[in-house]
């Protein structure tokens, strides 16, 4: 959520667009529930170009092999801790156009889904092992995103100019300085 409203702090078009959709979907619907994500497919994309930007778990977690594989040319030996670098793998140039760059209109009009299926963006791991908490944690962000979104105009705080993008160290990756923006109720 933090890097979301980081990102749409930082590129007012997209904060305007996705706030419009909101607010267009709901009309005076008075707040977002579950039942209404489903016509939010902008928002949606801005969410997975958050997730492939700053995945939650940049590395995911580790998982040891349990036989001796070939991958490409390269020999994993039995039982070698394998990290898979989500973070990499999202700011690919091989797989993305413009990699560094926040867009989340690359999701729209496009199949590629965080779900596991598709590599280039794998920020719930792939496979098996994949997270199982997946769609609990996407809807949860999903309705608290549209609300904050259907209910406030967000602003910069007074004497703020510009939002860093600074990273704390650990395996979760929070942001370095907290995020403080201002919420305003709309006049309408
Ligand atoms: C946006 C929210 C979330 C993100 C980005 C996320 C991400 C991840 C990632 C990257 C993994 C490791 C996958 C791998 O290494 O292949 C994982 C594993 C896991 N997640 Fe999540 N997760 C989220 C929410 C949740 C929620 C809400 C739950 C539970 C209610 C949950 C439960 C788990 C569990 C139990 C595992 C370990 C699965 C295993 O080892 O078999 N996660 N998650």
């Amino acid at each position: 959520m933090v890097w979301v409203m980081t990102l749409l702090i930082k590129n007012p078009d997209s904060l305007k667009k996705v706030q419009q959709e909101v607010r267009n979907a709901l009309e005076k619907k008075g707040r977002v529930q579950e039942d209404d994500l489903y016509k939010l497919d902008y928002l949606k994309a801005v969410i997975k170009e958050t997730l492939r930007l700053y995945p939650v778990i940049p590395l995911l977690i580790p998982h040891e092999s349990r036989d001796r594989c070939i991958l490409e040319g390269y020999e994993i030996p039995k039982k070698s801790l394998v990290y898979v670098n989500a973070w990499a793998v999202g700011r690919d140039p091989k797989c993305w156009e413009r990699p560094e760059e926040f867009d989340p209109e690359r999701f729209m009009n496009s199949s590629i889904d965080y779900k596991g299926a598709d590599f280039e963006l794998i920020p719930f791991g792939s496979g098996r092992r994949g997270c199982p908490g997946m769609s609990f944690g996407i809807m949860t962000l999903e309705l608290a995103l549209s609300n904050l979104l259907y209910s406030f105009d967000w602003e910069l705080a007074e004497g703020t100019k510009d939002i860093d993008t600074l990273k704390a160290e650990g395996v979760v990756m929070h942001k370095k300085n907290a995020l403080l923006l201002v919420a305003k109720v709309p006049d309408n």
